[in-house]
């Protein structure tokens, strides 16, 4: 199986660079792609970028940057010449900021994919109740990606729960990128909208992000490639 065909994307919630290698190490970046944080970004800086591209790794940028849009397009620019495949904001910057973070990557020479973060997979219908919000996660996730889509971004964030739902209502190639995926004998930790694997893919999730269920599994590498055989055998 090439890349191309692999949804997985490994989250290296990692405090150092060496656990982070370590972890990459296990991994075969024929079969996934890998994600850094904020924990790893902010410990290790771009440097730890740049050594998981050299091992040939498709790294996912997750900075999830919210702020004025001069400042949030300067930072996906930033993003973008650090030669990520994958960058994501917040998409409660809202219109003007995700447009210019549009026009900041299309300026680029080098054009990761834009992501906007819609909902937090960890946050669930109480959190919103003591936010003051009158709407559910559920319908606050697809109003977020309607507005990104009409913004030109490629793609958002959700729970995998609604991914079948925001394509249907933006298009079948926005791309859905989801975190909260469990296995059946995993713990929740502090996500609240999960589904499996198949689970997710199965409702259109393009890609699923998957952290503590392989990083903290006996064998890693063993973690993911039961995930690919059964992703391809249902
Ligand atoms: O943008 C993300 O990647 C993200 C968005 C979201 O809504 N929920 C979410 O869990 N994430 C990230 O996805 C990863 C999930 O990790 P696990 O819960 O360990 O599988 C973490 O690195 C989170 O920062």
């Amino acid at each position: 199986m090439g890349l191309s065909m692999s949804p997985i994307i490994v989250a290296l919630d990692y405090p150092t660079k060496q656990a982070a290698l370590d972890m990459a190490q296990q991994l075969d970046p024929e079969v996934c792609r890998v994600k850094v944080g904020k924990e790893l970004f902010t410990s290790c800086g771009p440097a730890i970028v740049e050594e998981l591209q050299q091992k040939n790794f498709e790294v996912f940028l997750d900075l999830k940057f919210h702020d004025i849009p001069t400042t949030t397009a300067k930072a996906v620019r930033a993003a973008a010449n650090l030669g990520v495949w994958m960058v994501n904001v917040h998409a409660s910057g809202g219109q003007r900021m995700l447009a210019a973070c549009r026009e900041a990557i299309d300026k680029s020479p080098h054009k990761p994919l834009l992501i906007a973060v819609t909902v937090l997979t960890s946050m669930d219908s109480s959190d919103f109740q003591t936010l003051g919000y009158t709407t559910t996660p559920e319908e606050y996730a697809l109003a977020l990606a309607k507005l990104s889509y009409n913004c030109g971004v490629d793609g958002i964030v959700c729970s995998a729960f609604e991914a079948s739902s925001i394509k249907n209502h933006t298009h079948k190639d926005f791309l859905t990128v989801t975190p909260g995926i469990r296995l059946k004998e995993n713990s929740l930790d502090d996500q609240r909208r999960i589904m499996t694997p198949v689970e997710a893919v199965k409702n259109n999730a393009d890609y699923l992000v998957i952290g503590r269920p392989v990083t903290q599994a006996k064998s890693p590498s063993v973690a993911v490639q039961n995930i690919v055989k059964e992703l391809f055998s249902f």
